[in-house]
């Protein structure tokens, strides 16, 4: 059974057609990245695999449950960062991540904070409100959230923005080694060289239909930008595909 799968998958905002007929097929432990221009679905994918949104046709399968019907047994069992989502700025990381524990049922909360404000560094502002938080260190306590309950299926909107390059090299290494255990990452993104150098699969979409899907490590000279910009058919598409 695939990680995920949507058939025909079509969500209309009142007249706009957000996703057209979208088939996606992720298996287990691959590094998905579905990578797009702005308005071109790809929240919006994400928040119907994740059970937030209801599709107006389509079939869709998250780790065999159809999030339609059961969203919140999908959402007990995945991991998800959306675009642009801080921790509460009234509370402190630790006391974010103990409140994540009690929703996810998780025992060993205090072993696992521990755990993983070390893997991201953050182990120094566990106790500082999260509104005296720079981005980067609230990005860093999301990529905790995700994680903390070892879900074998994690969605990321963007899960490089805001951190420094050095921290960018370690969540590189934790989202690989992730997959490499067998377990499932589906990111969405704008940047190039995020779904180059990380991704297992690419999936290129625009106006909610899937263009085409590449090996970014089986690609020749011409390069993901290229291949974005020829599918897309478009030069602007070239610009929109840079930092
Ligand atoms: N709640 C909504 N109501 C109406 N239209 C919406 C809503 N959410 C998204 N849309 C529209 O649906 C289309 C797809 O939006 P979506 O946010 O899924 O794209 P995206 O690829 O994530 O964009 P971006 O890269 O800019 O974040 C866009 O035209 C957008 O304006």
């Amino acid at each position: 059974m695939p990680a995920v799968e949507t058939t025909g998958l079509t969500k209309e905002y009142g007249a706009v057609r957000a996703l057209d007929g979208l088939d996606l097929t992720i298996e287990r432990g691959e590094l998905y990245g579905l990578l797009g221009p702005n308005g071109s679905g790809k929240t919006t994918t994400i928040e119907i695999l994740t059970g937030q949104r209801v599709p107006t046709a389509g079939a869709v399968s998250v780790l065999g449950i159809d999030p339609v019907e059961n969203p919140l047994d999908v959402r007990r069992s995945v991991g998800i960062l959306p675009e642009r989502e801080d921790p509460p700025s009234f509370l402190t990381p630790r006391e974010y991540l103990q409140f994540v524990g009690d929703v996810r049922d998780i025992p060993d909360i205090e072993d696992r904070i521990d755990e993983w404000s070390t893997k991201l560094e953050f182990r120094g502002i566990l106790d500082t409100l999260s509104t005296d938080l720079s981005e980067g260190e609230r990005q860093r306590v999301m990529l905790a959230q995700v994680f903390i309950h070892e879900p074998e299926l994690v969605f990321i909107d963007e899960p490089l923005v805001n951190l420094d390059p050095l921290m960018q090299a370690e969540v590189r290494e934790i989202l690989t080694s992730y997959c490499e255990a067998g377990n499932t990452l589906f990111l969405s993104t704008h940047f190039m060289e995020v779904a180059e150098e990380l991704c297992t699969r690419v999936g290129i979409i625009a106006e909610g239909k899937l263009r085409t899907e590449r090996d970014p490590q089986a690609l020749d000279d011409e390069g993901l930008l290229e291949t974005f910009a020829t599918e897309l058919d478009d030069e602007s598409a070239v610009e929109a595909g840079r930092p």
